[in-house]
């Protein structure tokens, strides 16, 4: 009896402790920490906008960019800051260069001065990265794989990942990339040849650059894989939402039809790569093929079944998350600046017969190859005005995960700093007075190429992982491209960009296509 009542004090004992940790923690986590972080930043003269309860300046924020992006724009022009990032606009205008304002209970300072960027991206990359609530909103995406990872973690996963994206190994790919290009002009050819004249030009570059990172980095194709890229595109969407779920505590144990539709989906994406994987370990168990392959994937396995005995050895959902990362980063970018470099050169057609000409000069009449790709400068102008004009990604985010000081700012561990691309891309300050027109010229100087304020990879050892391989692929569809068919933009176009994650065309871009003399 006495041991009994022993077993249940112990329990009740276990039960109290357990439930006052979880009220101090959330106490903590909802109110403390961002009082004591508001007041921190505050001492430091930076402010901002009244947070309300849990949701924070979310709702102001969603308010303002539904209202900004219910209508298409009335000119095609490239003044979109305001339109995009509303809040921003509101917020700088009111608080100044730096301000804070509330994701949810997440503290978040935007900082758009470029020596504190600098030195944010090349000094503390290892103490800062991505936050709590940007992790658990893409948890059933990409999980944990190279864009979410932090600290230790990161650092392996980019060093198993980093020689599929250089040297010969980045060279190998290029066959790949022309023969994928050549297949998507074929079908558009085939197109015009039975009477089409109008192209929504999204889809085809979408396809194409789904295609390119199937091959290259998982030996498959955009066919074979078709299915796993459609879910995907489906969670992306949802996980696109999950700051407005995420607020409310527990809100993501709950069984709601957002959550259960997410895991689902996850569920089944996750089914489908798992046949990938088992059938690259069946081929070397039967004795079928004496590696995992020389892709990505390969180098994943490869990775796995060496480091049998380290921490940070691969698991199998993290070679699955590993590629849906690689999918998702890889593609998506890169379609999306595809597909506003044809918008632009397509409403500006000088631009287009000088870069004609010069690829016509470069490659004389074929397609490039891979040494002619750094002799078309031109191209590479467009691309990089393109990548100003509409970043794909919109801002870069850093969470501080220990107390530090950033330039003349004493940043507390638990603030996110925030780095609106977009709106450093459209600084008249920084750019000029032509800074909302396309103008490549200005990237004639190299100083302006490699500038600071020029960031749609990111900078420093966290930027982005797949630079020349999109610079590269983006110069090979671009240049075989022109060289085939001239375009115009098409009177059905509505230019309506709209960020759902990345800065995408809301009802695509409508092109007209002229086959070319060969
Ligand atoms: C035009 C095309 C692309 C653009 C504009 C772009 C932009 C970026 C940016 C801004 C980041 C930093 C994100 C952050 O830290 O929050 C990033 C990271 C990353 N990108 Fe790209 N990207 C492009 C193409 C690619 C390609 C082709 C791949 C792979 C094949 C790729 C894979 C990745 C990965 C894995 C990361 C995470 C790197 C890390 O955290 O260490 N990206 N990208």
């Amino acid at each position: 009896m006495a041991a009994m009542l022993m077993f249940l004090l112990t329990l009740l004992v276990l039960f109290i402790s357990l439930v006052f940790k979880f009220v101090f923690s959330t106490v903590s986590w909802y109110l403390l920490t961002p009082r004591r972080i508001r007041n921190i930043m505050e001492k430091q003269g930076v402010r901002g906008p009244k947070p309300r309860g849990i949701t924070g300046n979310i709702i102001e924020m969603f308010n303002l960019t539904s209202q900004s992006t219910l209508k298409d724009m009335d000119t095609l022009n490239h003044d979109i800051v305001g339109r995009l990032l509303p809040h921003y606009v509101n917020w700088s205008k009111s608080y100044g260069k730096r301000f804070i304002y509330w994701h949810g209970i997440e503290p978040r300072m935007c900082v758009t001065e470029t020596e504190l960027i600098k030195e944010l991206m090349t000094k503390h990359h290892l103490v800062t990265g991505k936050s709590w609530l940007q992790q658990q909103g893409s948890k059933h995406f990409t999980g944990r794989g190279l864009l979410m990872a932090n600290g230790e973690d990161w650092y392996h996963q980019r060093h198993i990942a980093a020689p599929a994206f250089m040297g010969d190994k980045l060279k190998s790919y290029f066959g790949h990339m022309v023969e994928c290009t050549n297949h998507m002009l074929q079908s558009l050819q085939n197109a015009v040849e039975s009477g089409q004249t109008e192209f929504e030009i999204g889809e085809y570059m979408a396809r194409l650059t789904a295609d390119i990172i199937a091959r290259t980095e998982f030996d498959s194709s955009y066919e074979k894989g078709k299915q796993i890229f459609h879910l995907l595109t489906s969670l992306q969407h949802l996980c696109a939402q999950a700051s407005r779920h995420l607020c409310f505590p527990g809100s993501r144990f709950l069984p709601t039809k957002y959550n259960r539709e997410i895991k689902s989906l996850k569920m089944e994406v996750d089914g489908l790569l798992l046949e990938i994987i088992q059938s690259r370990k069946d081929c070397v168990e039967i004795g079928r093929s004496s590696s995992y392959g020389n892709d990505l994937l390969g180098m994943l396995l490869d990775e796995a079944e060496k480091k049998r005995e380290d921490k940070f050895k691969p698991n199998q959902q993290l070679i699955m998350d590993e590629c849906k990362t690689f999918f998702f980063a890889g593609h998506e970018t890169t379609a999306l600046l595809l597909t506003w470099t044809v918008m632009l050169l397509a409403s500006n057609p000088a631009w287009q017969e000088k870069v004609r000409a010069e690829v016509k000069r470069v490659c004389n009449g074929g397609a490039p190859s891979v040494d002619q790709l750094s002799n078309l400068t031109l191209l590479h102008m467009v691309i990089n005005e393109s990548l100003r004009l509409y970043p794909p990604a919109t801002v870069l985010p850093r969470m501080a995960f220990k107390d530090m000081k950033l330039g003349d700012l004493f940043i507390p561990k638990g603030l996110s700093i925030w780095i609106p691309v977009l709106a450093i891309h459209h600084s008249e300050e920084l750019w000029g007075k032509d800074v909302n027109e396309f103008n490549p010229e200005r990237f004639n100087s190299r100083p302006f190429a490699t500038s600071r304020h020029f960031i749609p990879f990111a900078a420093g050892p966290r930027n982005c992982i797949g630079q020349s391989f999109a610079m590269m692929e983006a110069k090979i569809i671009l240049a075989m491209l022109i060289s085939r068919f001239s375009f115009t933009i098409s009177e059905s176009y509505r230019h309506a960009p709209v960020v759902v994650m990345t800065i995408k065309p809301k009802y695509g871009v409508q092109v007209y296509l002229k086959p070319l003399d060969p």
